[in-house]
């Protein structure tokens, strides 16, 4: 990660952000803005263009490197409102505002993210930014590490209309996304990267045990969301309404010798109790699950939201990012590539040999010899189990975990608000087989799945086509297990 000395991006401490935001925007070309910058990273490097280029994500804090220039993007920007009406100003700032560019949020809006909440966490100031003069400033991005932060920032997020508020600009810190298992190995983390994204209000972090401690600790960073904590079930409503995004990864983890199938008798009935409660408070909101085992966590949410019938397949979406962020993660070790350029689709399931990297569709184009094929592809499949033996019964994947459903959580905001280029792989009700859930790339809209991507799976290789075929009866199996305990639970709640 390279270090970025305070006076390079942020050319001393007087630097109005501002001021050179409104100019960034006036250098654009009547309203169309000039292409983002080639220097905005991406917490998000796979969300891309169906045509291959990358497109940046707004969180710039994890971004490796700088990627290639991303196509011009050719929509339309509002213009900045005078009186101060948030606007995000993102792209092409010089070298100086690659760090650091601006938004600027109107105190109306910045006040509306501000409503006072029991157990508030957060400030009652946009996190010490200057939410009482008619306009705030601050750096986006990594900017709100400080001005001393160390890690390069490149991404920059943009104009994006927010659909919710019809034709006016509203600020991007205006989503509401509560973790559930906040206080878990991947809860806290996760907790920590959602607080630093520059698009979320608020941040509501449950748990049955030890949520307090966690809510405090991150209210303390001085960024926009706002930090809430609720404990055990009789909070959990509460922490549901109202909100865009729920993120799940409450539920136990494998030990060495275990298999993700394993946890699926506890972890089934922690999955389907959390749903229940997402159903009756926020069926509306993107629900993202991590819990294992994945291949049946999320039939086993299908269902539940059909008994309720709030069932929408569309924002119903089981978290493969990790199996994407390794592939790689592993293919640029591999093939001496660049990271952030490197986009490997990951098919499939989240388990096992259900886990498909489809490395002849790895953009840029790079040709693999069948012993690398085969070396890469088992090693994705078996990373989780690399990392479960590697921590020797602490645990399994948290930190890239965490990283992996901060990127899935962003690129669902960044959807949410308007971005028409949002493209990750998740595991979801799908057609592409004969299969009802499967792992493929998709489009993300804002009423979430938009379009699921079928050309990965066109012109695959021999290897890739066995594995696909091969995979099918233990997914088929996963599934069908899901769907069963889910009408069984039904069943004997009925005969009570
Ligand atoms: N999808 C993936 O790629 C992926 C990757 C890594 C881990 N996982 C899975 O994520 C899950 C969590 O892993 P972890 O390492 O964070 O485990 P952890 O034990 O460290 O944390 C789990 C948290 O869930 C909480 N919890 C338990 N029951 C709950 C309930 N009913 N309501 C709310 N919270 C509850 C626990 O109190 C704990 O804080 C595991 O099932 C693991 O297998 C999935
Ligand atoms: O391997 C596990 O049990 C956790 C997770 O599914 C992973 O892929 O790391």
């Amino acid at each position: 990660m390279e270090a970025a000395g305070e006076d390079e991006f942020m050319g001393g401490a007087e630097l109005d952000l501002a001021q050179l935001a409104r100019e960034e925007y006036s250098a654009t070309n009547n309203g169309v803005p000039r292409p983002l910058s080639p220097r905005l990273p991406s917490l998000s490097p796979a969300c891309k263009r169906e045509g291959g280029s990358l497109h940046p994500a707004p969180l710039p804090y994890l971004s490796p490197k700088t990627p290639d220039p991303p196509a011009p993007n050719q929509e339309k920007e509002k213009e900045p409102d005078a009186r101060g009406a948030a606007i995000l100003i993102c792209s092409t700032l010089p070298t100086k505002l690659d760090m650091a560019s601006a938004v600027t949020i109107s105190s109306v809006s910045a006040q509306a993210a501000l409503v006072s909440k029991p157990r508030n966490h957060g400030s009652t100031s946009f996190s010490g930014l200057k939410a009482s003069s008619s306009s705030i400033s601050f750096e986006s991005g990594t900017s709100f590490l400080g001005k001393t932060a160390s890690l390069r920032a490149s991404g920059t997020p943009r104009i994006v209309p927010k659909a919710k508020s019809g034709s006016q600009i509203s600020p991007q810190a205006s989503y509401k996304v509560a973790v559930l298992g906040a206080a878990g190995g991947i809860g806290q983390p996760l907790g920590l990267l959602i607080k630093m994204s520059p698009l979320v209000s608020e941040l509501r972090l449950y748990d049955i045990a030890n949520v307090k401690g966690v809510a405090a600790d991150l209210s303390h960073c001085n960024t926009p969301a706002q930090v809430m904590d609720f404990t055990g079930p009789a909070e959990l409503a509460e922490c549901l309404k109202g909100v865009d995004v729920v993120v799940i990864p409450a539920g136990v983890p494998r030990k060495p010798g275990m298999t993700r199938d394993d946890l699926f008798n506890i972890n089934a009935g922690i999955v389907k109790s959390l749903i229940e409660a997402v159903a009756d408070n926020c069926p509306e909101a993107f629900i993202h699950i991590i819990s294992n085992p994945v291949n049946s966590t999320v039939p086993i949410a299908a269902e539940i939201l059909k008994q309720k019938g709030v069932y929408n397949p569309k924002k119903l979406f089981g978290v493969s990012t990790l199996d994407v962020v390794r592939a790689n993660t592993f293919v640029a070790q591999k093939k001496n590539l660049s990271l952030i350029d490197v986009d490997v689709p990951v098919v499939g399931g989240h388990a096992g040999i259900t886990i498909l990297p489809l490395l002849s569709k790895t953009r840029p184009s790079v040709s693999f010899t069948d012993e690398e094929t085969e070396q890469l592809t088992k090693r994705i499949q078996n990373a989780g189990t690399e990392v479960v033996e590697a921590k020797a019964g602490a645990g399994s994947a948290t930190l890239s975990m965490a990283y992996a459903a901060a990127r899935f959580v962003e690129s669902s905001l960044r959807a949410m608000a308007g971005d028409p280029d949002v493209y990750e792989c998740t595991y979801v009700q799908s057609e592409l087989t004969e299969l009802p859930f499967f792992a493929s790339r998709v489009k993300l809209g804002k009423d979430g799945v938009e379009s699921i991507i079928s050309s990965d799976l066109e012109g695959v290789t021999e290897y890739e086509a066995k594995a696909l075929e091969a995979l099918k009866a233990e997914l088929k199996a996963s599934i069908e297990k899901g769907i069963e305990f889910a009408h069984k639970q039904q069943g004997a709640a009925a005969s009570v």
